[in-house]
Order: C-alpha cells, then sequence, then structure tokens
C-alpha cells in the first residue's frame, strides 16, 4: 500500500471506528474495511479565452475532480449529508475559470485541490486530473496570429495534482504521443547472442519511438508552461542531436537514459521522471527474393512499417538524494 492509500485508510477507519456499534450497517453480514474511497466528476469540458486588447489566448481542457471525504456513511448508509455532488464539482471547475483564469493545466489543478480542501473542511484528499488540447497559435505569412489557432498534433500535456489535507499537494505533468523518427545515427548489436536471437546486428537503423514521458516537480513553484516546452526540447535535442550531423545512439535504453539525465541536470524543479520509448520497427524489403527483377542499383531504401508488435523501453530515473556527509 502507498503512503497516500495509508493516510487514507486512517482517516476512514477513524471514523468506521467513531461509529456506534448499531449504526454499523454491514454488521450482521459480513465485516468489512474501506481501502479507500473517492469520486468526482470526469472530463469536464472547458475552452478558457483570454483578450488581452487584439491579441487572444485559449486553453482548451478536460477536467476529472475526484475527492476523499473523511467518512464513508454516504457508502454504508446512504447518507449523502456530506456529499459534494459530482454536478457541483463540474460547477466549481467553470465557476474557478471564470474567477481566477486559467494560466497553465497544473496551475489550475492546483487552484481546485486547494478550494476543495479549503471551503469543505470534510474532505481528507482532492485530485484533478486534466488533458490539455494543443492548440497553437497560427502563423500566417511568417507572423503569429493575434486570435487564430490551429490544433497541433505534434504532443499532448496532461497533468494531475492531489493533495492531502495539511499537506503539500503532489504534482506530475507528462507529455505523450509525440512521434519522432530518425534515419542515421542508431544502432543496436552486441546483444545476447544465443538459439533464440536472429536479429543481426545493426550497424545503422532507422530509429522511430512514439514518446510518453512524465514527471514529479517537488514544488508548486514553477513556470509549468516554460517547463513542459522545456522537457519537449530536451528530448527531441537528445534524440535527434546537432541539425547537420545528429547524435549517435547505441540503443533505445541509452537514449532514454540520457533523456532523463538532462532533464534532472537542467530542472532542479523536476523530482523523477519517467519515459516510456518504444521501439516502433519499420523493416527493411528484402529485394533479394524478386531474383527475376533486375533492380536499378541504387542506396533508397524501402521499408515496411509495422504498428505492433513494438519494443517496450522504459525506466523511472530520480534525483539520488545528497548524502549528508
Ligand atoms: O535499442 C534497442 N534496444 C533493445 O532492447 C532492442 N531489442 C531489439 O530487438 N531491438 C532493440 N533495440
Amino acid at each position: 500500500m502507498c503512503d497516500s492509500q495509508r493516510r487514507s485508510v486512517c482517516y476512514l477507519q477513524a471514523y468506521q471506528g467513531s461509529m456506534s456499534k448499531h449504526t454499523m450497517a454491514s454488521e450482521s453480514v459480513i465485516q468489512t474495511e474501506f481501502k479507500f474511497t473517492g469520486y468526482g466528476k470526469n472530463y469536464v469540458k472547458l475552452l478558457y479565452l483570454r483578450r488581452d486588447g487584439d491579441i487572444h489566448f485559449v486553453k482548451e481542457l478536460e477536467v476529472s475532480t475526484e475527492l476523499t471525504l473523511n467518512n464513508v456513511k454516504d457508502y454504508t448508509h446512504g447518507d449523502n449529508s456530506d456529499i459534494i455532488a459530482t454536478d457541483s464539482q463540474k460547477n466549481t471547475v467553470y465557476v474557478m475559470a471564470k474567477q481566477h483564469g486559467v494560466k497553465s493545466a497544473e496551475r489550475f489543478a492546483l487552484l481546485l485541490c486547494e478550494h476543495f480542501l479549503r471551503k469543505y473542511r470534510h474532505v481528507t484528499r482532492a485530485k484533478v486530473y486534466i488533458e490539455e488540447a494543443p492548440w497553437k497559435r497560427m502563423e500566417i505569412g511568417g507572423q503569429q496570429h493575434v486570435h487564430a489557432f490551429l490544433l497541433s498534433h505534434e504532443a499532448k500535456h496532461v497533468c494531475e495534482v492531489e493533495q492531502y489535507r495539511d499537506e503539500r499537494p503532489t504534482i506530475w505533468t507528462a507529455l505523450s504521443g509525440m512521434k519522432v523518427m530518425k534515419t542515421t545515427q542508431s544502432a543496436f548489436k552486441n546483444f545476447v547472442s544465443d538459439e533464440f536471437r536472429t536479429l543481426p546486428d545493426a550497424d545503422d537503423r532507422l530509429f522511430c519511438t512514439i514518446v510518453q514521458c512524465k514527471w514529479w516537480y517537488n514544488t508548486s513553484a514553477v513556470n509549468f508552461e516554460r517547463a513542459w516546452e522545456g522537457v519537449k526540447s530536451i528530448i527531441l535535442e537528445i534524440f535527434a542531436g546537432p541539425a547537420d550531423r545528429g547524435e549517435y545512439s547505441p540503443s533505445v535504453q541509452n537514449t532514454l537514459y540520457l533523456t532523463a539525465q538532462k532533464v534532472l541536470e537542467k530542472m532542479p524543479e523536476v523530482e523523477k521522471v519517467y519515459i516510456n520509448l518504444p521501439n516502433v520497427h519499420y523493416f527493411g524489403v528484402d529485394y533479394n527474393r524478386f531474383p527475376k527483377i533486375d533492380f536499378v542499383r541504387n542506396d533508397d531504401n524501402v521499408y515496411m512499417p509495422t504498428d505492433k508488435p513494438s519494443g517496450n523501453i522504459n525506466a523511472t530515473i530520480a534525483r539520488k538524494p545528497k548524502s549528508r556527509l
């Protein structure tokens, strides 16, 4: 059981323990223990528009809320008197967006958690998960448009804030669905050579992946928008290397590690990073299988793109605690 679950069980057990015997609905049937409860509204859709003169800013979000209460009488006794309806949670999202604006998904999630904990004393935990639609300002004639936007499918930005009463919030952000490819400067060789191996050593191969990266902050004093763009740039720079010559990768594993290391080096506000780099395979077509065709000899290559199976390579890497010496 993780720390946060343990905390919740304590809250719930404290309440169960304080209930008088004759109110324990389940007593005559079976003894039960609540491990966890949570309820909220999923995917509340919201478009926030801010006008700064002629220049407009948009944030389109899907917000999911979840609350845990200091009692379980709604579950055990059908007593709804402490329930903050999921409908009211949805309304809260719209009210807070209008009152405070949406500066970033993370800031808005922090604001909502704080609000739920401050307003309702019987809420012991609040969690807000947000997915952001990737609107980008249009560029027309090389100039940024003041009020026209294009939905970019480059990468998805999601985040989650979870906060227990009297504790600091835990905040993570993720970037996902970013498909990248390089056509050289990737190799894979010298791996286990036994009776199961058919894959030859590759000195020069094509490397394609769909990046998923999730990172945990150690503070809320962060420019979240800039941090997300910062992680994205690091991922691209490590993957691609310098524009004129690239960077050699001996394996997906090594590229993944170098990326995580750079994120932790460049961003002191990040404590831990998870990266998943599926190895999306492109198999070369074997033209020796067409002996009757006289092929033009050239250096061009033809591949068969495959979506499944893909290699699954991931790691979670954290900052090492400083030794006290
Ligand atoms: O970079 C790679 N890592 C692997 O673990 C692996 N396994 C495989 O078949 N191809 C690759 N490529």
